[in-house]
């Protein structure tokens, strides 16, 4: 029994007309931890993503969800289960509210099920939820605000709203904090740990310092493979993850350390 991982991978592979992008890796998150997926550029922590969401299929291997095999369900299937991909900023209504928007995301329907707040709640029951979510991504505040007005780094907050709304158990960030100025990192990063209380986190990201700061473990990629797995302290001071990175973040961590 692998009870403790919420999900897993064995042999999971993908390749794009015989190009191998994601190479036979065997991936264990353990329920409760925000565990990242970090490696180089084009290491295929994307495509991991998709594969594990269902935007595409495997070549081989299988995925596990709580020990079952979710290898051929479809995406609102295990949005269903309680895996949820955090929704990129387009797929946030620009004209609306940040209120209208979580509102939408509240109704969403999965699958064929409905969210309960559809059919049996009251409009006001909607809004309280909605406010609700608003106030756990710091958000209050801009609940009236057209969406389309509010700055880069509370979009993604909300983005985090729209993502709760589905009520998820596992949930997956792609690059969480990408493109924001350090104040936003900060927010952001202390938004995850809270949202983090009573679920897993599975986080593609490139800043470092956030990873050393929020996750319990890391996965390293690099070419499609595991190149190494554990926590921060550990992963950093590997000789080939510090190969793979020659250049880019690692040292730059240890630089400004
Ligand atoms: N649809 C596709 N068709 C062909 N090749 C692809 C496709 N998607 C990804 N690849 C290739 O697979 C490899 C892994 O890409 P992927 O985007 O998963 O890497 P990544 O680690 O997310 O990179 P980045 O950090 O730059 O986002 C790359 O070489 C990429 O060119």
């Amino acid at each position: 029994m692998t009870q403790e991982f919420i999900l897993e991978t064995r042999g999971l592979t993908k390749q794009f007309r015989g190009f191998t992008a994601v190479d036979d890796v065997n991936l264990q998150v353990r329920e409760g931890h925000i565990h990242a997926l970090i490696g180089p550029n084009g290491a295929g922590k994307t495509t991991v993503f998709n594969l594990l969401t269902k935007f595409l299929p495997p070549t081989h291997g299988e995925i596990l969800y709580r020990d079952k095999s979710i290898t051929k369900m479809k995406a609102n299937e295990i949005a269903r289960l309680g895996l949820v991909r955090s929704f990129q900023i387009s797929a946030v209504f620009a004209h609306m509210t940040a209120l209208e928007n979580v509102r939408v995301a509240l109704q969403r329907p999965i699958g064929t099920s409905f969210h309960f707040w559809k059919s049996e709640r009251t409009l006001d029951h909607l809004n309280d939820r909605a406010m609700d979510l608003l106030d756990q991504v710091g958000l209050a505040e801009y609940a009236d605000v057209l969406t389309v007005e509010m700055p880069y780094g509370r979009k993604r907050a909300l983005e985090v709203a729209t993502t709760l709304a589905m009520e998820p158990t596992l949930m997956l960030l792609d690059e969480p904090t990408q493109g924001m100025g350090a104040e936003d990192v900060d927010r952001i990063v202390e938004l995850i740990r809270q949202v983090a209380k009573g679920r897993t986190v599975l986080m593609v990201e490139h800043n470092l310092s956030v990873v050393s700061r929020l996750c319990d473990r890391i996965t390293v990629l690099a070419r499609g493979a595991v190149l190494a797995e554990g926590d921060y302290k550990t992963v950093s001071a590997n000789p080939l993850v510090k190969e793979a990175y020659m250049g880019t973040e690692v040292e730059e961590e240890e630089a400004s350390a």
